[in-house]
């Protein structure tokens, strides 16, 4: 039996066609088993820079690079670098290396070029087709190079982080980050990812525990093999190199391809807070698109592998997000236990609203909760208030004396939710008192009383349909798991987490809090209050959550290109975001080690000519061989969707508007910025980005003044969150005034 190990940087392998792959299946199949099997040719070359190179037989025409490493038994492990053409694959394994960076233990292989510094250097700078790097490195002769203007030497990047010298002297050549970016893109992971780093001016330390550096160097007395068996286990070397467990892992790292890479490559940090214990909640903020979810649902497994009887929740904003972590979950480890009801082992998914009524579902007597919270105990059955309709008719049918830009269903709903049902307010000597913090309007006296007044109404209404709203249903399920705690019935969960948590409002933290009791390991919370879209801003300490000292913030991102990442992060400029402890939440360190084409901006002399260049633009990536499905279409409200689906329909263009359905193949998505939420594509446009949508004045409308500010922040971020979304190609167009959150 032989060890396999993969590696990441599979670009031969996307090349391949599917009869190849499944050829490259078989291959190791038959390796995994019996590497001296003779079908195989597992042999080493003649001529090569490295004694440990091997090429294998895939087929009449393919051949695999593998290195051989023995251990101190003479077993084997091969690491498998990619499939290449039969010459091709000769000519590379020929100068094809691995060794383990003697500065930072990260194991690192090379192929097709010999370990010298002109190598290294060519490495970096031939494959610039556009010149674009030449073009960026030129600017040297006039700005003074960048990363010595932060303080940084030739030496803290080759001595203290085990920076190639060829790499680190063109990095510390580099003009600007701009520069720094075209060389962290060509070279090994862990380089690029160090470089882009240096470029936030982080200090030299900091960047080594971000990689896991700090542990003790590798013995260099130890035998070669055993040195880089011995790396293979280092934080670093894993975002390159995985052990592959079984055929049925390897299927899905092979078919998945690049796709699937956040299964097996994780980054150092991602995995540390995947995988590390916590004394207590924890929180892990970061950019759109920095791996939050990916983390998630490793933590996720990982806690279920630990142990396999724990009661894990995996929860979000809502169902559809919720199914993606599932489908994502079963497509890590198709193994795993999922619970079909909270409380039983395994892993739980569900959004968070579905998870409320699942406790619901599941209690025995709700009237102690219900009185508790809604100051009787009352029968409702599963129907939900439509909040938005009785609000409307509680307002017309009562002579409150609110003003009238109070007396709206916005308004009502977020005092309900945030003060009322938080606090589980039920008279109103009680509400007349309550603190109110982070509400932005003021309330005197009389006003508390005509809004209890209408919450009253509210509540009667409710009452006699027999239906709770979705926030009452999850304050009475939280208030009858914290009772059934108190009567000291346990928690139905050991641990909880959830993603997209900057959305949570009051009475979601109320039920996440009463659902497993504080201690080691209890609440991992994965945020992004730029990205908040929902509701207001939460202060968890104040919600009984305590994070302090263990937040923690991810900043690579690993989703679209540096250029789009340039684009988002500008939209939500100027502007000031707090984080949910409070803290002020910045995007100076957010960044990407990919490139790509600026971002499109189109103005359009009219909406048909809009839906034109829409249309010219999806049709061009059609023929350019780009999938449908991976082309979406975002726009701000229901009725522009419905607009470009139809007109880009009649211009030939299979378009659908998506909504709780799930995307399905074959056809362009066309869907609004909120449903966006947690998506990625291929190739976004942003459309209908004019001043009347973006953002929407007729939600602004809605919004009484004191909360104008806030609601303007939402529409910043929904623009941000809707940016964030494309991997390769992002086009924003507009037909009259331009968005004024686009800028000048
Ligand atoms: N270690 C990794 N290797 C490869 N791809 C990764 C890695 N981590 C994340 N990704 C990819 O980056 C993209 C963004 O990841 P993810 O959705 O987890 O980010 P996020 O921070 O939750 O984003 P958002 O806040 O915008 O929803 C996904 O396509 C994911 O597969």
């Amino acid at each position: 039996m032989a060890n396999l190990v993969i590696a990441s940087n599979n670009k031969a392998m996307r090349k391949l066609d599917r009869s190849v792959k499944n050829k490259v299946m078989d291959f190791f199949e038959k390796l995994s088993a019996d590497d001296t099997a003779p079908g195989l040719h597992i042999e080493p070359l003649k001529v090569a820079a490295d004694p440990r190179v091997r090429t294998g037989r895939v087929d009449l025409h393919y051949r695999a690079i593998l290195f051989r490493v023995e251990d101190q038994f003479g077993d084997p492990t091969y690491i498998y670098m990619g499939t290449w053409p039969h010459d091709e694959a000769n000519s590379l394994a020929e100068r094809s290396t691995l060794r383990v960076n003697p500065i930072n233990g990260a194991l690192e292989g090379i192929i097709g070029e010999l370990d010298g510094t002109a190598d290294r250097k060519k490495r970096v700078v031939v494959p610039d087709p556009t010149g674009e790097l030449d073009r960026a490195l030129a600017k040297s002769t006039d700005t003074p190079p960048y990363l010595p203007s932060l303080g940084f030497t030739l030496a803290d990047l080759t001595d203290k982080l085990g920076i190639d010298p060829a790499i680190a002297e063109l990095a510390m050549e580099a003009p600007d980050e701009d520069a720094i970016l075209h060389i962290a893109e060509k070279a090994l992971e862990w380089e690029g990812s160090a470089l882009l780093e240096l470029v936030t001016g982080i200090s030299i330390d900091e960047i080594r525990a971000k990689h896991g550096f700090t542990e003790a160097p590798i013995d260099p007395t130890l035998d070669e093999d055993q040195q880089i068996l011995e790396a293979l286990e280092r934080p670093a070397s894993k975002m390159q190199f995985a052990y592959i467990e079984d055929d049925e892992e390897l299927r899905r790292v092979i078919e998945s391809g690049d796709f699937g890479a956040w299964r097996t490559f994780l980054h150092p940090e991602q995995r540390t807070y995947a995988e590390k214990n916590q004394t207590g909640s924890f929180r892990l903020s970061g950019g759109a698109g920095t791996g939050k979810t990916v983390v998630a649902i490793h933590r996720a497994r990982h806690l279920a592998k630990e142990n396999p009887d724990a009661r894990i929740i995996l929860t979000t904003y809502n169902k559809t997000l919720a199914l993606g972590l599932e489908a994502d979950l079963r497509f890590l480890d198709p193994s795993v236990t999922i619970a079909s009801k909270p409380g039983n082992p395994g892993i739980y998914v569900r959004g968070i609203d579905a998870l409320a009524k699942a406790v619901l579902d599941q209690a025995d007597d709700l009237g102690p909760a219900s009185e508790a919270v809604l100051g009787a105990a009352y029968h409702f059955g599963h129907a939900r208030t439509r909040s938005d309709v009785v609000w409307r008719e509680v307002i017309d049918a009562t002579d409150s004396g609110l003003d009238a830009k109070l007396a709206t269903p916005t308004f009502l709903e977020n005092e309900y939710v945030a003060v009322v049902l938080a606090n589980k307010v039920t008279t109103l000597e009680q509400y007349a008192k309550v603190p109110r913090p982070g509400r932005g309007v003021r309330l005197s006296r009389p006003q508390r009383m005509a809004v209890w007044k209408l919450i009253e109404g509210y509540r009667r209404h409710s009452r006699m349909d027999g239906t709770l709203s979705f926030p009452e249903v999850l304050a009475v399920a939280a208030e009858h798991l914290r009772l059934r705690n108190e009567a000291d019935r346990g928690c139905i969960a050991d641990h909880v987490i959830v993603d997209e948590a900057q959305d949570l409002h009051a009475t979601h933290w109320a039920l996440l809090r009463a659902l497993v009791v504080e201690g080691p390991n209890d609440l991992f919370i994965a945020e992004d209050s730029h990205q908040r879209i929902y509701g207001q801003p939460v202060v968890l300490g104040r919600l009984g959550i305590k994070i302090v000292g263990r937040s923690r913030r991810l900043t690579l991102n690993y989703r679209t290109t540096a250029q789009n990442l340039h684009f988002a992060v500008g939209i939500l400029s100027g502007a000031e975001y707090k984080d949910l402890e409070q803290g002020e939440e910045s995007t100076t360190e957010y960044r990407s080690a990919r490139l790509g084409p600026n971002p499109r901006l189109v103005e359009c002399s009219s909406q048909t000519k809009e839906i034109e260049t829409v249309a010219a633009q999806i049709q061009q990536w059609i023929d350019d061989g780009i999938e449908p499905e991976t082309i979406a279409v975002l726009t701000r409200g229901l009725d522009e969707r419905g607009r470009f689906v139809r007109a880009l329909g009649e211009r030939g263009i299979d378009a659908r508007a998506l909504e709780d359905n799930q995307p399905s193949s074959g056809h362009v998505q066309v869907l609004t910025m909120h449903r966006a939420k947690g998506m990625e594509f291929s190739r976004v446009i942003l459309a209908g980005v004019d001043d009347a949508h973006v953002p929407s004045a007729a939600t602004m409308r809605t919004v009484p003044e004191e909360e104008q500010p806030e609601a303007l922040l939402r529409e910043r971020s929904l623009l941000y969150v809707a940016a964030s979304r494309a991997r390769d190609e992002l086009v924003v167009t507009w037909s009259g005034k331009k968005s004024a959150l686009l800028g000048s």
